[in-house]
């Protein structure tokens, strides 16, 4: 089949390049000349686990094309990908402009039959908008009798595991009206759900919703977990034995109980702030969802304020290593990632950073911009020399087993502050580092190098 994807993000992107895998034929637009321009050049714009193999040799084959074109763009597919993003307003709203530009843009070129293929994340409704605006783009050119569907197809693949994700779906969402959108969205879909019926069609609103009651759930998920940990070690209890205890009722299920440093990237706070703005306009006001986000803008902090109460408030003089600064392992978004408050809460009490990421360094640099005291380290290990404490923000597997006897040596004061529970407390103890996980009782060094503050 011919598919145009409108957005070459890392949703549109993985969607070009996994639909092109199964033998379709994919154009993928974008407003971006550079981006376009590299990936013309074979080069990715994104670190994204297996992406770059399966773009080079769909490309390489003729399935796969990028273009700046939109109107090319338009022409190309019967099936037109809208994969633009939506981030949030002022008013925390999804900004809804890039969708309703490309259908104005859609209904501009179009001269056949289209179906148009909502896969961002957009609020209920938001199809029969996109509706409209091809209608009225059709309506000014006179051209209104030109058949077109709109359906709503919301993603749901991870970042850091996209192509997994999108070539091995749990399920695929498909809100559809029509018999002809069904069919051509079953028959696109078929190489994804050979071994079973993966395909939940439903209306189009209750897709939309779908998408974000999915986010919600997990972000909420999360954010008990945090609180649990917090609570946990307020009463000597061990988070970590807690998330395998609740995780093996099968209700509950083991998958995301981690707590954490906050949950971070480009969906979860973006979407929780989406839906309870979509909520508050019709004057259902989703409590629980408001105490997810206040608990998880807490969580951001909790962090610093361990730092804060095992060295003071006044960090000047001081220098921390800080590893993992992408909002998870696998991936080099730093979008709304937990490392961001991290760094400029210490940059703010004066501290020194030295960071690493085996893959973000580039985009926190940007995010980040020049910070007084923010350097970065070419390794992990290059982070600790002359560091007063390691702090451990993002899971990335190479930080799983350091050298700990190593790691004690070169720390000026042997301290971690550990934001992801990545290491065995015993283990710390023998290795004679002073330890402060996440919802589980803190190890002091032995020796003890200094006393654990109260
Ligand atoms: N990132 C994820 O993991 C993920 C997963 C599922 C769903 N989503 C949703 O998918 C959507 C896209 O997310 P993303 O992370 O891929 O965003 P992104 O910012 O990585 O990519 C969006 C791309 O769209 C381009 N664009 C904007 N307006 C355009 C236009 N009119 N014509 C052509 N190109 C245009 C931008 O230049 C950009 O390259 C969002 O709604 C997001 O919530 C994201
Ligand atoms: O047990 C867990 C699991 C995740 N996280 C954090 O939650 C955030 C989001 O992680 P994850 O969900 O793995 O990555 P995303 O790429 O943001 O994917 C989410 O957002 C996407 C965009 O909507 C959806 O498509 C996915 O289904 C949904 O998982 C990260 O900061 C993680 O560190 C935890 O703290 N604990």
């Amino acid at each position: 089949m011919k598919l145009t994807i409108v957005g070459t993000g890392y949703v549109g992107l993985v969607t070009g390049a996994c639909f092109a895998e199964m033998g379709n034929d994919v154009l993928c637009v974008d407003l971006d000349p550079g981006k376009i321009e590299r990936l013309r050049q074979g080069e990715l714009p994104i670190f994204e686990p297996g992406l770059k193999e399966i773009v080079l040799r769909n490309a390489a084959e003729g399935r796969l094309h990028f273009t700046t074109d939109i109107q090319e763009g338009v022409r190309f597919g019967t099936m037109q990908f809208i994969a633009v993003g939506t981030p949030p307003g002022e008013d925390g709203s999804a900004d809804m402009q890039h969708v309703l530009t490309a259908a104005r843009a859609i209904g501009r070129h179009m001269s056949d039959y289209k179906l148009v293929i909502d896969k961002s994340t957009v609020p209920v409704g938001t199809a029969d908008a996109v509706q409209a605006e091809i209608a009225k783009a059709l309506a000014e050119r006179g051209m209104s009798k030109v058949p077109f569907s709109v359906v709503s197809n919301p993603e749901f693949l991870k970042e850091g595991a996209a192509v997994e994700d999108f070539m091995r779906p749990d399920r695929i969402i498909v809100g559809v009206d029509d018999d002809r959108a069904a069919l051509l969205m079953r028959a696109l879909y078929a190489p994804f759900q050979r071994q079973r019926d993966k395909l939940v069609l439903m209306d189009v609103r209750s897709a939309e919703l779908t998408k974000y009651a999915a986010n919600a759930m997990l972000a909420t998920r999360i954010s008990f977990m945090n609180e649990m940990a917090l609570l946990a070690e307020k009463l000597g209890a061990d988070i970590e034995q807690v998330r395998r205890g609740i995780g093996s009722d099968a209700r509950i299920g083991p998958q995301f109980l981690y707590p954490g440093c906050g949950y971070g990237g480009s969906c979860f706070p973006k979407d929780v702030k989406a839906l309870l703005s979509s909520a508050a306009g019709v004057g259902e006001p989703l409590h629980v969802l408001q105490a997810v986000e206040r608990a998880n803008d807490r969580q951001k902090h909790v962090l610093v304020d361990r730092v804060v109460n095992r060295f003071g408030a006044d960090l000047s003089g001081m220098r921390f290593a800080v590893w993992g600064l992408a909002f998870k392992p696998e991936t080099d978004d730093v979008r709304e990632a937990p490392s961001l408050v991290v760094v400029r809460e210490l940059a703010a009490r004066g501290a020194r950073i030295v960071a690493h990421d085996p893959e973000a360094m580039d985009r926190a640099r940007e995010a980040l911009g020049e910070l007084p005291g923010l350097e970065y380290a070419p390794s992990p290990m290059a982070a600790l020399e002359g560091s007063d404490a390691l702090i451990v923000v993002t899971e990335w597997k190479v930080y799983r087993v350091p050298d700990f006897t190593r790691m004690a040596t070169v720390l000026r004061q042997p301290v971690v502050i550990d934001g992801r529970n990545l290491y065995e407390p015993a283990m710390m103890r023998e290795c004679g580092l002073e330890y402060h996980p996440l919802g589980r009782p803190a190890v002091a060094g032995a020796p003890a190098p200094l006393a654990l503050a109260a």
